[in-house]
């Protein structure tokens, strides 16, 4: 049963209701808005006392199920199991922080009103005083438009600040509806909320998910999704939007199958992090391409061109090949004098016997016990006949396993090795040459030898080479368990599953380098290198899949191979395309610039349409006095927005300029380099060498246009050159910086000559 119907406005409100909660006072009753948001606050009241109970009868339902345990009986003890896994994920549920867990209404025409929040909430009737936003019944709430109003006469997006509503926004879908005393409050909720300053971390959108976006976020789960669309339109948001709405959906596969988010960087990951949360899921997995081998971590970039060898699908043999050939440092052969006896393992018969080991794709760290019997066989048969005849095979393993110069041999010559240790073997020139077996130019390979030489760290590319060998070396296995680990009689207690699942963080632990995840969503995937996309489709080799990007932003070189590493990690499968055309991040005049930087490198990029207008055009100030007009900038950028302020600067420049803006509001201005802007946004952003960003090529350019979307509100652009200025750009050029006093040889953008 649908809440109660929507009843006239003002004729409601007893005039002598002054201090009445919930009931407006004489001052707001001549305000619309203040009447609606006393409406509003009711209700939400009534969820937030309903909330309570809840968790009360769930704490009612754990101690039911704890006194059936102690019955004694298997019985006693599956039902408390039972009862303490469905109280503990509800608490788990209800207790999270649901900063607005109200946020929506609609109002129908046969006068029906529904509530929609972050969570479902029954009232004691069992009817609901909240809608989920991703049941179906909610979905009118994102698809009802005013040509399809689905019954709908006016969506309202309600705003909250802890339990307190705070404002109203409404569309109304029926301009011709009788509204019978319903008020219509604000300009509409999706700009008052792209307006609002940002924080540094991404919120969710629920409240104001648009129609094209609601399609893709409720897409089926089978097969791959493709989620395309120019900057700023929602792509990443709708992507998480869509991890919450099929752990909805499917809860009981995509939980214990899990749901993986791959970013692009660790930054990004810290940037989106509370928005599944804030939707009242965390059990998703959320990780940088740097962050997905579990024991590595790396921040630090290649150099373009080391990249492009490094990201390359060729260069997955020579890592398989790393992992099996025998590394320099290995034993060439092996000797043992046995009951006077000399036997020897040549080096070509070593060789063999490894080559036979790993045939067949067996894993290197796997295969110690078959190593250790293949070399007591060729031992066995070396010692020969008169040995043979006193000694049976199982009698002379036995008699080599206590021989201290053979296990010494064995661990030097296979010892357990992490990924880490091959790729450091890569830094010996001859071995690499060995391993490339020609699928590396000698120049490559001096490179990649050279560059492993000069680091103890991994850079990001690293990463997906360390998953590849340790594809092939497989895991180290554990140790034996101490025997007596499973002795019941030292706890005192046991928790069950759902203790465990839902006590700390209501993640799920999987083990290291999990496998199994049941639905992968990838965010910015026009950067992943084919080996990166070699190494997420290791992770979901049974997945479905969620794949959001834009080609134009693409920051490597060869998007044909990523592609066919991509479709061979997703295999077949049912494909659907979404395509997002609204720019929601970006002023019109911010835009403009940026996609006239795009199409001079991508003539047919895929470029949305701004839709919000601040009245500012960008400022392009062009000085050899870097420092002192980046403090200007961002001094006055601080002035201008509200939220934050971003220098976003090539990454060998960013400590130097940590250093020239450290005076100002650390909460407020940060920098960041150009790979890692990738995916963030700021209110007001500096742009620091954008010549040197763009370095002449397309792909440069490429990284240049994503670092000039992302700013909500004012761009400054402060370099030495321009060339990278579009002539039609220079001549909009409205608004040029502000000069400084002593006027130390600036030169600004508004005068054209400059730009030719
Ligand atoms: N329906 C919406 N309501 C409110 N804000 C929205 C909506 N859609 C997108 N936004 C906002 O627009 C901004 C851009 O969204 P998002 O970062 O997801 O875009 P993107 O397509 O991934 O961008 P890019 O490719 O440039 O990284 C974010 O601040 C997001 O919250």
């Amino acid at each position: 049963m649908p809440e109660s119907p929507a009843t006239p406005e003002h004729s409601e409100v007893p005039a002598d209701a002054t201090d009445t909660p919930g009931v407006p006072t004489s001052e707001q009753r001549v305000d619309p808005e203040a009447i609606e948001i006393a409406r509003e606050q009711e209700h939400v009241d009534k969820v937030n006392v309903r909330v309570e109970q809840l968790l009360l009868n769930a704490d009612a339902i754990t101690r039911e199920g704890l006194a059936r345990g102690r019955s004694g009986s298997f019985g006693g003890l599956v039902e408390r199991d039972a009862f303490v896994h469905v109280a503990s994920r509800r608490k788990h549920l209800l207790n999270r922080e649901h900063e607005g867990l109200v946020f929506g209404r609609l109002d129908f025409d046969n006068r029906v009103v529904h509530h929609v929040g972050r969570i479902g909430v029954l009232d004691e009737t069992y009817d609901p005083l909240v809608l989920d936003w991703r049941a179906p019944a909610a979905a009118p709430f994102y698809q009802a438009t005013a040509h399809d109003r689905l019954g709908v006469i006016r969506r309202r997006v309600i705003r909250c600040s802890g339990p307190k509503v705070i404002s109203v926004e409404d569309d109304l879908l029926d301009t011709e509806a009788e509204l019978d005393g319903m008020n219509v409050i604000g300009d509409g909720a999706l700009i008052a909320s792209l307006s609002r300053a940002r924080t540094g971390q991404m919120r969710d959108i629920v409240a104001t998910i648009q129609k094209h976006q609601d399609e893709a976020i409720r897409a089926p789960s089978d097969g791959v999704t493709l989620i395309s669309g120019g900057p700023g339109t929602g792509k990443t948001v709708v992507a998480l939007h869509r991890a919450a709405y099929l752990l909805y959906r499917d809860r009981r596969k995509f939980e214990t199958t899990g749901v993986l988010v791959v970013g692009p960087s660790r930054t990004f990951m810290r940037y989106i992090e509370r928005v599944l949360p804030s939707l009242g899921e965390d059990s998703a997995a959320l990780r940088s391409v740097s962050e997905l081998v579990d024991g590595y971590a790396a921040s630090r970039h290649d150099s373009p061109e080391i990249a492009a060898i490094k990201g390359a699908a060729k260069i997955a043999p020579v890592m398989g090949r790393a992992a099996r050939f025998i590394p320099p440092e290995a034993p060439s052969e092996f000797r043992l004098l046995y009951r006077g006896q000399l036997l020897v393992a040549s080096g070509p018969q070593l060789k063999g016997l490894r080559r036979n080991v790993l045939r067949g794709n067996r894993k290197y760290n796997r295969s110690f016990r078959a190593v250790k019997d293949a070399l007591s066989d060729l031992l066995y048969r070396e010692a020969g006949e008169r040995v043979q005849e006193e000694r049976n095979l199982s009698e002379f393993r036995e008699e080599l396993g206590d021989r201290e110069e053979y296990n010494e041999f064995l661990a030097a010559w296979w010892p357990m090795r992490t990924p880490a240790d091959v790729l450091h073997t890569l830094r010996d020139k001859q071995f690499l040459q060995v391993c490339a077996g020609g699928a590396l130019r000698r120049e490559e390979i001096a490179l990649l030898a050279e560059d492993w030489a000069a680091h103890d760290d991994f850079s990001v590319q690293d990463i997906g080479l360390l998953d590849e060998i340790r594809d092939a070396l497989g895991e180290i296995p554990p140790p034996p368990p101490p025997r007596d680990e499973f002795d019941l009689a030292q706890y005192e207690e046991l928790t069950t599953a759902a203790d465990r699942e839902y006590a700390v963080a209501g993640t799920r632990v999987r083990p290291d380098n999990y496998a199994g995840y049941g639905h992968v969503i990838i965010d910015e995937a026009q950067d992943l290198s084919p080996m990166q996309w070699r190494m997420v489709g290791r992770r979901g080799r049974f997945a479905s899949w969620t794949v959001v990007g834009d080609v134009a932003q693409s920051s490597w070189g060869n998007p044909a191979e990523a592609h066919a590493a991509m479709l061979e990690s997703m295999g077949k499968g049912t494909r659907r395309e979404f395509h997002l055309d609204t720019n929601y991040r970006s002023p019109a005049e911010v835009f403009r610039l940026a996609a006239d930087v795009i199409r001079a490198v991508v003539p047919d990029a895929d470029l949305p349409d701004a839709v919000r207008s601040t009245g500012f055009e960008p400022e392009h100030v062009i000085t050899d006095e870097l420092r002192s007009a980046t403090g200007d900038a961002v001094r006055r950028l601080l002035d201008d927005v509200e939220g934050i302020v971003a220098v976003i600067a090539p990454a060998a420049r960013c400590d130097e300029v940590a250093d020239w803006i450290a005076e100002y509001d650390a909460e407020r201005v940060s920098v960041v380099d150009e790979l890692s802007a990738k995916g963030l946004e700021y209110d007001g952003v500096v742009v620091l060498e954008p010549d040197e960003i763009a370095g002449g090529n397309a792909r440069g350019t490429r990284i240049l246009y994503v670092v000039l979307t992302r700013a909500t509100q004012r761009l400054v652009t402060i370099g030495r050159t321009a060339d990278w200025l579009p002539r039609d750009a220079a001549s909009g050029v409205e608004t040029p910086a502000v000069p400084d006093e002593d006027d130390t040889g600036e030169r600004y953008a508004a005068q054209p000559s400059l730009w030719d």
